[in-house]
């Protein structure tokens, strides 16, 4: 049994499927995330879509998926551990960033984001809770959850409105067929204010909750730099240039990458990492990945026999094996 692999250590937090574990490899000593959905109806096409995307990836800004195993009652997803949570926890708690540091992560982010493009596969719900840190103490950037990605040559052009709102492009809500790899920037300037700011572009101050207003906002790029945030006129032209309704008109990922605000201090390694990821493609490998994941998915779409057990069964069962 994979599961017997790992040895279960902590619960890292719940989301809209499951839990997640941090979790030890019993023989090499490291440290995993584990992601367990229960298995059935919940392993829909998001889910599915998920995996395929994740596994093909291979960049230092995108959480390393490692495996994917079923268990008796739920699906497993092994991933990288990132010990220093999420870059959404750091902003809430210790408030907003410089914008030295700020640069430091939207830097990191770009290039995870880039790479992702350059494998044909867009994000889509990016924000800072899907930005996890690692443990160095000056931490690294790591992408995650892949749950709304769309690979553009498995699947159709977006055209739901997915996402969460206070970081979806207008063009995402106009129902229409988007380029999902241009509405990613549009989120990604969302999370280079918030790190700026330490609050939402496009959110009514006084009324926060009223989701019309913020959309209002958004189809209307109705955004300002608080008075008492100092950033300088090449990081406000970019967010200029970003926050741009028309999403032919607006910044791609390579023009950022040119942006003078985005290349000052750039790390050597992070040039490195770019030139590096691109050359390691092999498609016969993740192809038969592929296909050895799929089997294990459609696997897991069957509930079992005990599938009226719940997450917290997961380590009793582990115990009576
Ligand atoms: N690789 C990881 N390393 C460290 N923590 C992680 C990792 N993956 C997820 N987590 C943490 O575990 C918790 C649950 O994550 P999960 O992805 O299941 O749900 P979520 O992202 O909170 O919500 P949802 O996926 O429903 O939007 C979150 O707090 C998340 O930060």
């Amino acid at each position: 049994m994979e599961e017997e692999r790992y040895e279960i250590l902590k619960d890292l937090g719940s989301g809209n499927f499951g839990v997640a574990r941090l979790a030890k490899h019993i023989t090499t000593g490291e440290l995993v995330a584990i992601k367990y959905i229960e298995r059935g109806y919940k392993i829909n096409e998001n889910v599915q879509r998920e995996i395929i995307n994740h596994q093909s990836l291979n960049h230092p800004n995108i959480i390393k998926f490692k495996e994917v195993f079923v268990t008796p009652t739920h699906l497993a997803i092994v991933l990288e551990y990132a010990a220093g949570g999420e870059l959404f926890d750091r902003i809430y708690s210790a408030g907003r960033l410089s914008e030295d540091e700020a640069r430091y992560f939207f830097q990191q982010l770009i290039s995870g984001v880039s790479y992702c493009h350059s494998m044909q596969i867009c994000h889509r719900d990016l924000k800072l809770e899907n930005i996890l840190l690692d443990g160095n103490p000056v931490p690294r950037l790591k992408i995650c959850d892949f749950g709304f990605s769309k690979n553009a040559l498995l699947h159709s052009q977006p055209k739901s409105t997915v996402g969460t709102p206070a970081y979806v492009a207008p063009e995402v809500l106009s129902q229409k067929e988007y380029d999902g790899k241009i509405a990613d920037v549009w989120s990604c300037g969302v999370t280079l204010y918030v790190m700026l700011v330490g609050s939402y572009p496009f959110e009514e101050p006084d009324d926060p909750r009223n989701f019309k207003k913020n959309i209002a906002k958004i189809m209307n790029v109705e955004y300002s730099i608080p008075g008492y945030v100092r950033i300088s006129s090449d990081c406000s032209q970019l967010l200029s240039r970003i926050f741009v309704a028309n999403p032919t008109k607006r910044i791609t990922v390579l023009e950022i990458k040119q942006h003078p605000w985005f290349q000052k201090n750039i790390p050597k390694e992070l040039v490195e990492s770019d030139r590096k990821c691109c050359k390691e493609i092999e498609k016969e490998k993740i192809s038969k990945q592929h296909e050895e994941i799929m089997r294990i998915v459609r696997e897991a779409m069957n509930p079992c026999p005990s599938s009226t057990l719940d997450v917290a069964d997961v380590d009793e069962i582990e115990e009576v094996e």
